[in-house]
């Protein structure tokens, strides 16, 4: 008689994908309260702007931190102690009079966002098949991604009825009720417990019974090999005693297939992330001259873009697994192809090929998720949340300085604020991208040789 479907990995999963959209729904809780946050304060443009720049540094530079304790405490700590960070950084922000406190909230908010993602996607392994593992990924993102949807008409309206601090603790009540649900259903593995189980002291027929897709023996399985993580013993599984942060980061970037993953993430999703998070509507607007509403509009095209493509290339990456990077390189280039011909068109682009950017430049985000099936292949087990975290800071950071330059080259061009913008400022400014997808593209062709090697040399194959 055939074993049932194991159901739990599903529940895991559901809640370990909703902690991730609550974690954007957090990060980008601003994004449409702007004018509320400035009158609330009393504060500037300028001082509004350093709000999403804090919480990124603070995002990418914990990513590491982040993904080290992850190796010694599991996923399930680390969602649920980012859970609590957002709750304590948004309680805050409904509740503190001034400006400084209002970044500090910004701060916890940014550090519990960063613990989420990178433990949601170290937990799946545990529960998922490698053939299921790109799908579920990609599903994961777009879940998390769909956050965004919620913080900017839902959360608009709740502040718009509510007010400031009722809009703010509303939301931290959402990641309360998202933590608990943790609490009491998250599973580092099968057979690990839940936090509540622990404190009990008791555990479940559920998690004494807990199987997952990644250890059942059924038919469909049987084919799948081991993962390649459990195979590549270039970095001892034991753990030595004294061995250091940075003789772990040598160790770990002396494999070619973690360099590959870095890169394939730093080249991927950065234009996507700088037009969503700062510079898309400003150029529609004061570089296109478009209304806002009709920014609006074509700004909510690239979620539909970034869903259709999670959904393709989910089941395509794991089909085609020997050419996945292939396919983020493809895409890495298609979007500098279709940017660089809306920096140099001489007058003002046609409206088709800003529609084709707006539906290109998303695809990125799902792309880069292509990093962490690179990463998990060439990762030591030990070492996953280490790397994963690694591989996370290279869209992140390249994101961070592509927004900063653009300032940047805003401002020497005298068109640093909305009454001096113009287009010809912004194809300047948004110019800074094309070393980004230069290095990253070239990184990507150099890496992806030295790791097809290593593996020839080392007699691996890719799973
Ligand atoms: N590439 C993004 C996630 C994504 C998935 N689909 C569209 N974007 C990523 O790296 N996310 C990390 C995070 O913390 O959100």
């Amino acid at each position: 008689m055939r074993a049932a479907r194991p159901i739990l990995p599903w529940v895991v999963w559901g809640i370990a994908a909703l902690s991730y959209a609550v974690a954007i729904i957090n990060r980008s809780s601003l994004s449409a309260l702007g004018p509320a946050a400035q009158e609330h304060f009393g504060i500037d443009a300028t001082t509004l702007a350093a709000f999403p720049v804090i919480q990124l540094v603070v995002y990418a530079g914990l990513q590491i931190p982040v993904g080290v304790l992850l190796d010694r405490i599991g996923a399930r700590a680390m969602i649920l102690i980012g859970g609590a960070l957002m709750i304590a950084g948004q309680a805050a922000m409904a509740t503190v009079p001034e400006v400084s406190l209002a970044i500090v909230a910004r701060v916890l908010v940014g550090a519990g966002d960063a613990c989420t993602f990178i433990s949601v996607m170290r937990m799946l392994p545990e529960w998922f098949s490698l053939r299921q593992l790109p799908t579920i990924s990609q599903v994961t993102g777009l879940i998390g991604q769909s956050g965004q949807l919620v913080s900017v008409v839902p959360l608009a309206v709740l502040v718009g009825g509510a007010g400031w601090m009722g809009g703010f603790l509303g939301l931290a009540a959402v990641g309360l009720l998202v933590v608990i649900l943790g609490v009491v259903v998250l599973r580092d593995a099968p057979g690990e417990g839940t936090l509540l189980e622990r404190i009990t002291g008791r555990r479940g027929r559920v998690t004494e019974n807990a199987r997952s897709f990644a250890d059942s023996r059924t038919a469909a399985l049987s084919a799948v090999q081991p993962p390649a993580t459990e195979m590549i013993p270039v970095i001892s599984e034991v753990r030595v005693r004294g061995l250091g942060f940075w003789n772990r980061a040598r160790r770990l970037l002396r494999l070619p297939g973690v360099r590959l993953a870095y890169w394939v993430h730093f080249a991927s999703p950065f234009a996507a992330n700088v037009f969503l998070l700062l510079w898309g509507t400003p150029f529609l607007v004061g570089g296109l001259g478009l209304d806002e509403a009709a920014a609006r509009a074509l700004l909510s095209l690239t979620v539909v873009s970034s869903m259709v493509a999670s959904v393709v290339l989910g089941p395509l990456s794991s089909r085609f697994i020997e050419r996945r990077v292939w396919f983020n390189l493809g895409i890495t280039v298609a979007i500098a192809v279709v940017w660089t011909a809306v920096i140099v068109w001489p007058a003002t682009p046609p409206l088709a090929l800003v529609l084709v950017l707006l539906l290109i430049l998303p695809l990125g985000g799902p792309a880069s998720m292509i990093a962490f099936e690179v990463a998990r292949s060439h990762t030591p087990r030990s070492y996953a949340g280490f790397g994963t975290g690694l591989v996370n800071t290279g869209g992140f950071t390249a994101s961070l300085l592509v927004i900063l330059l653009i300032g940047l080259v805003l401002d020497v061009q005298g068109a640093g604020s909305p009454e001096d913008y113009s287009l010809h400022a912004f194809q300047v400014a948004f110019a800074v991208q094309i070393p980004f997808w230069v290095l990253g593209i070239v990184m990507i062709v150099v890496e992806q040789r030295r790791t097809k090697r290593w593996m020839e040399d080392n007699g691996r194959t890719l799973r």
